[in-house]
């Protein structure tokens, strides 16, 4: 996870240096509240769903916060709170969901290379590609 000030996003050198770095050519903003995001129930169902995705997950926190679930090396969840300035890179093939908290709000901007698609393979994916190059992953950097 890494920092950065969300109260220039607009116009962030550090931010911009990242997404040239990571190839991130694409992006938008996303609000989840119940005001904000059309079916709002139903996708906050879908996001706490533990899925993986074939590529990475990049949120940079504009405002509000949340909790990003992970998974340790004996399975159990690790919660990971996201908060404004907090950008959070979730690696492809791994496994996580994510909830709100008691604000209900959270605004972020989403990151990516090339064109999104946000297929989410819901668990078990284990015979998937990515899945295997991920836990090949591990064991390498173990
Ligand atoms: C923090 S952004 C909203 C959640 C989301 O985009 C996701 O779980 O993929
Ligand atoms: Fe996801
Ligand atoms: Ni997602």
């Amino acid at each position: 996870m890494q920092r950065l000030d969300p109260d220039k996003y607009e116009n962030d050198p550090e931010l911009e240096k990242i997404r040239k770095e990571r190839n991130y050519n694409w992006m938008d903003i996303i609000t989840v509240s119940r005001e904000e995001l059309p079916d709002y129930e139903e996708k906050l169902k879908s996001f706490y769903e533990e899925h993986l995705h074939l590529d990475e997950e990049v949120r940079y926190v504009l405002e509000g916060s949340g909790y990003f679930e992970v998974r340790d090396d004996k399975d159990r969840w690790i919660r990971i709170l996201v908060e404004k300035g907090d950008l959070i890179t979730l690696p492809a093939g791994s496994y996580h969901r994510f909830t709100l908290d008691e604000q209900n709000y959270i605004k972020a901007m989403r990151l990516f290379t090339g064109q999104p698609t946000w297929e989410a393979h819901f668990r078990p994916a284990e015979n998937l590609e990515i899945r295997k190059q991920y836990l090949e992953f591990l064991v390498q950097s173990a």
